[in-house]
């Protein structure tokens, strides 16, 4: 198991990441989520060992050998750039002794990639497959994936995301995906880290967010005026004619008495997802944009 505990970064005076401490299991997809600038990159370089932490400790349990355990590739357009795929697996040899060239080369091939063809002269998504092939045949038991399905069309996102979860599956690699696209992480992990503020501000199990993150999102039918609760208190995500579909946050049962005593026709619960977690997370970005927006409006 890979610990984290307690870790702590500042960067210019700035702290980024604070008292941040979560396990990884074996065996697991796990998706890293937050704003631009939330930490991510920052968690991953901490994790690597690229970044010496102000305070706190990365520990792999049962494990000296930590530097061939965890797989990353900061800004690998960088260096990988310059070198056909052979020439990759062999670089990543010396630092992933395990790596199994064999399996590497044939992945490869099978996904019609060229084995002696620089990467440079590959398109983005043909690189996003031979890095994804690097991480899993590495053998790293911890792989950390920034963005690995960002630019990719839909056919390459399969062959990735099917490679991902039959590595998980057939051994003992765990793997964490720092990534934008909530609703292909909902799909395709066990657990969503999602940090605000240098901190985890929710950890929770795709599917489950509900009780774990008091958010509701209810399809309302309101003919006239918006109800002062939806106003208040909600986020309107969809409007069609009379139908609403409302996110709220913080939903106690206060606020649901509230919400059934308006003149609503009709309110229906809906599944939330990521998308809804994460805005209803950083609600009040959006109110200060609005109020910002309002005031500029005024003048
Ligand atoms: N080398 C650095 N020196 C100073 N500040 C930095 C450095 N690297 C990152 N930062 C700052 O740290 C914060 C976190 O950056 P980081 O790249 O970890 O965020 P991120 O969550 O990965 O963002 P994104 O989703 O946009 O990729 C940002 O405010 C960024 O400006």
């Amino acid at each position: 198991m890979l610990k984290i505990e307690s870790l702590v970064k500042s960067l210019d005076g700035k702290k980024i990441i604070s008292n941040i401490s979560f396990s990884l299991k074996e065996g697991q997809i796990v998706g890293l989520i937050g704003r631009n600038g939330a930490g991510k990159t920052t968690l991953f370089r901490l994790i690597a060992g690229e970044y010496l932490a102000d305070h706190g400790s990365v520990r792999i349990e049962d494990s000296a050998d930590f530097r061939s355990q965890i797989f990353y590739l900061d800004a690998p357009d960088n260096f990988t750039n310059a070198h056909t795929a052979t020439q990759l697996a062999r670089i990543f040899k010396i630092s992933y002794p395990r790596i199994d060239i064999d399996w590497f080369e044939s992945l490869v091939k099978i996904n019609n990639l060229p084995l002696n063809k620089k990467l440079s002269s590959m398109s983005k998504g043909q690189r996003g497959l031979i890095l994804a092939i690097s991480a899993i045949t590495s053998k790293a038991r911890y792989v950390l994936l920034d963005e690995p399905l960002d630019g990719l069309d839909l056919i390459v996102r399969d062959q990735v995301k099917q490679m991902l979860i039959t590595a998980v599956s057939n051994s003992k690699t765990s793997i964490m995906i720092a990534s934008h696209n909530l609703q292909e992480l909902d799909l395709l992990t066990d657990r969503i880290i999602l940090l605000k503020d240098g901190k985890i501000a929710n950890d929770y199990m795709p599917g489950e967010e509900l009780e774990t993150a008091n958010v509701a999102k209810l399809q309302m039918v309101i003919e006239g005026e918006l109800p002062k609760v939806v106003i208040d208190s909600g986020h309107i995500l969809e409007k069609r004619g009379h139908l609403y579909v409302v996110l709220f946050k913080n939903y106690d049962s206060k606020l649901a008495n509230r919400v059934k005593r308006t003149k609503a026709q009709y309110i229906e619960e809906l599944a939330v997802n990521s998308d809804d977690i994460f805005r209803a997370t950083f609600d009040e970005d959006y109110r200060l944009h609005q109020a910002a927006a309002q005031k500029e409006e005024k003048q």
